[in-house]
């Protein structure tokens, strides 16, 4: 199957889901008798005429695409950024046939990933009265605050999630008064994970550029002023976790992304038409690859598609930020990396219109890339 053949297949189980999502009511849940301890969550949950699973009494999607945690065992790429034996071509392999790997001894303090991490628990367990006073702003596309769901179209797939999205770059778009006020360090954590979790994309931006034998700086002046976002996501415990996903499947828009996760797992990503599990290491961070860098390196490396899954009985965390070019900058591959035999495969696009683009069709595999893409 080529790649685009199996894209298709993988919409195909996509446009099913969003068949069975017209089904959806939205309400408010109470879920209680969470191990957890969580006392209100708002989530979506569907009344559908789904057939019942005999044993589980849980409703069941035969169309679900399985995940490859159920098919084979195996995991993405783990890049040890002390290591000396990291060579260029290795690197190049695992940005081009991964787009997504996990760095460990990343110079990033473990203490302030384990704070990041129960800032956000702290927030998500607290009582709904709290976090509605931090309400997004549902009929606003990227409102910074606290939401519940990632589309506001109506006919869109729904996700199981609940998330809080921080603007914290370039420094005049970070306002710590709009985040949450406890517990009492939240905002002191924050921002200092902002700064170094820039530094670290600055650092992989430039093992990019040199495995690509350009200048280290070119990537990152090809994006330019850094754009970036985090959004800490809180999936509750779903009684239909086969029914359901947490984050339906995508490609991050912007440029790198750098996520942690607790050790619950869900994280998944789609590896030869097959869904690879991104199994929890303590201390690492998961490297995102982004539509931008497919296109400025014109499809040498990929963005990796990724969705993340539910379970019925534990809640899991995750940050990720997101890092992007303005939306003023225009993104084109780079033309070092232009032959007569590799000609442009992405038409010039202003990142501005590439994010309005996404919120227009939303975020299911990789389409959006796929209208920018030259046919020769
Ligand atoms: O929660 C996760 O593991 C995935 C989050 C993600 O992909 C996103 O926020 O774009
Ligand atoms: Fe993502």
């Amino acid at each position: 199957m080529t790649g685009r053949e199996k894209r298709k297949a993988h919409a195909c189980s996509a446009d099913r889901r969003r068949e069975l999502a017209k089904n959806y009511t939205l309400y408010l849940r109470s879920i209680d008798g969470d191990a957890e301890g969580t006392d209100t969550c708002r989530v979506w949950c569907r009344s559908s005429s789904i057939p019942i699973h005999p044993a589980t009494g849980l409703r069941t999607d035969p169309h679900r695409q399985k995940s490859s945690a159920d098919l084979v065992s195996g995991s993405i790429p783990v890049l040890d950024l002390q290591s000396s034996a990291n060579s260029l071509p290795q690197l190049s392999r695992i940005y081009s046939e991964w787009g997504v790997f996990q760095v460990v001894n990343h110079g990033v303090p473990s203490t302030l990933l384990e704070e990041m991490k129960e800032v956000g628990l702290r927030f998500f367990r607290s009582p709904m009265e709290f976090k509605l006073r931090y309400a997004c702003d549902p009929g606003s596309a990227a409102s910074e605050g606290y939401g519940s769901r990632m589309l506001s179209k109506e006919e869109g797939v729904l996700d199981w999630r609940d998330y809080f999205d921080h603007h914290t770059l370039p420094e005049f778009r970070r306002n710590p008064s709009v985040w949450p006020d406890f517990p009492e360090n939240y905002r002191d954590v924050v921002m200092d994970y902002s700064n170094n979790m820039k530094l670290l994309a600055q650092r992989l931006l430039r093992m990019i550029s040199k495995s690509l034998n350009l200048p280290d700086s070119y990537i990152e002046d090809a994006i330019g002023e850094v754009y970036q976002n985090i959004t800490i996501s809180y999936y509750s415990p779903c009684p239909q976790p086969e029914l359901a996903l947490g984050l339906q499947s995508h490609s991050d828009i912007g440029a790198i992304s750098l996520l942690i996760q607790d050790d619950v797992g869900g994280l998944e990503v789609l590896k030869n038409g097959e869904w690879v599990p991104v199994v929890p290491l303590s201390d690492a961070i998961v490297v995102i690859l982004a539509d931008q860098t497919e296109i400025l390196t014109n499809g040498i490396y990929k963005s990796a598609v990724h969705r993340a899954t539910v379970n019925s009985h534990l809640a899991r965390l995750s940050v990720a930020t997101f890092h992007d070019p303005a939306k003023t900058r225009k993104i084109s591959p780079l033309h070092q990396l232009i032959t007569d035999h590799s000609p442009p495969k992405y038409r010039e696009v202003v990142y501005g219109d590439y994010v309005s683009s996404w919120y227009d069709k939303g975020p299911e595999g990789k389409r959006n890339i796929d209208a920018l893409l030259i046919q020769h």
